[in-house]
């Protein structure tokens, strides 16, 4: 029973869609229920007691309400979500109106129109809601007080009328109000969550991705590759001597090292060129697109680069050099096998003395 009103409630919503289409998607489908069978109900006692007009336009809303949750049933397109909202506060403001105008069940018509801000503004938002509302508004005011009361079938009495308006603008209020910390609330807790999204994938020293954001470029760059049989090359890059940096500088100054390489080498790539920060004092460079002689060019331009280099820190300035292990990405070689060869090259370059990009190409 919970599940099939779960998928009731979740019809026309997909996994990819953000939090607040499906927010949207699931106020549609209760909203569709909620209107269909009271105003079923409504319709029926309607009939019952002999009010053909008010059961026949209840009845007719009812369908209208119905059709919008089967639209999201059948056309399961990324703006179904839209046109059935749309019918809903369609339905929903002619209906309401048509009862201020009769009057509904002994006078007791225009109780209605108070669901009209809570549901438009839920589904329209908060600017769109509130222009719909205020048309809504005049249509009532006038429907009210056109040539005093002259379209309406009943006699409310001005006291009820101006209530009826000023109550009406008050719950006006009070839903905007709520729609407008909700909005605010919802647009916070996006940002926040893409900060974090953001910072789980980079390195917070350096800027540069993380293993994790790594991965994710690795795995799309990868797949490029296969479908286009194009080049790939994976350099793994690691600072020579870096514990030494580390005891002459200190940590902090260990720290700016680290910070200024990164910048070396991401001004030695190209744009489509991915540098991550894979580790301690290790980078890995993602070269889309290059095979592993043209790799091997950009690895010694880089290695040149840094060891013809002066760092300051502290007044103290020092010279650093790094060492570079290639492999092809491309071809049989898997991502992973591609970065355990290169790091075997890099422990051999850094066995042949260091400052060094091996295999040499
Ligand atoms: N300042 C700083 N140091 C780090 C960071 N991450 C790792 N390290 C240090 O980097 C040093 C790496 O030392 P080793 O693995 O011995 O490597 P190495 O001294 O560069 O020697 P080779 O790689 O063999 O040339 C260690 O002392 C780590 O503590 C960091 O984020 N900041």
């Amino acid at each position: 029973m919970k599940n099939l009103a779960l998928a009731y409630i979740h019809t026309g919503d997909r996994p990819d869609y953000d939090s607040e289409k499906s927010r949207l998607i699931a106020v549609i489908n209760l909203f569709s229920a909620v209107g269909t069978s009271l105003t079923f109900v409504l319709a029926t006692r309607a009939l019952l007691t002999d009010d053909l007009p008010l059961a026949l336009s209840l009845y007719t809303a009812s369908l209208i309400f119905f059709s919008s949750h089967l639209l999201m049933r059948w056309r399961r397109s990324a703006d179904t979500h839209k046109y059935s909202s749309t019918i809903l506060l369609i339905c929903l403001m002619a209906l309401t109106a048509y009862l201020v105008h009769s009057g509904g069940a002994r006078g007791t018509g225009p109780l209605w129109s108070y669901l009209v801000p809570s549901v438009t503004l839920f589904m329209a938002g908060l600017r769109r809601g509130l222009t719909i509302l205020a048309v809504y508004f005049c249509v009532i005011s006038a429907l009210l007080f056109f040539n005093g009361g002259q379209w309406l079938l009943i006699d409310y009495g001005y006291e009820f009328k101006t209530r009826l308006l000023y109550s009406f603008l008050t719950v006006t209020f009070l839903s905007a109000y709520y729609e407008y910390t909700r909005e605010i609330s919802f647009k916070t807790i996006s940002e926040l969550s893409q900060k974090f999204e953001k910072q789980a994938r980079h390195d917070p020293l350096t800027g540069l991705p993380n293993r994790r954001g790594m991965w994710e470029h690795l795995t799309y760059e990868y797949e490029r590759s296969q479908r286009y049989r194009l080049n790939m090359t994976v350099l793994v890059c690691d600072i020579d001597h870096y514990k030494k940096v580390n005891d002459t500088l200190g940590h902090d100054g260990g720290d700016f090292i680290l910070k200024e390489v990164a910048t070396l080498m991401s001004e030695q790539l190209r744009k489509q060129d991915i540098l991550a920060r894979w580790g301690g004092e290790e980078f890995l460079i993602l070269l889309p697109e290059t095979n592993t002689q043209q790799a091997f060019i950009v690895a010694e331009k880089i290695r040149t680069q840094i060891e013809n280099a002066e760092f300051t820190y502290n007044e103290q300035t020092l010279s650093v050099t790094v060492s570079f292990g290639i492999a092809d990405a491309s071809g049989k070689n898997q991502v992973d096998q591609a970065i355990s060869e290169a790091d075997g090259y890099l422990y051999k370059a850094k066995n042949a003395g260091r400052n060094t990009t091996l295999p040499k190409l």
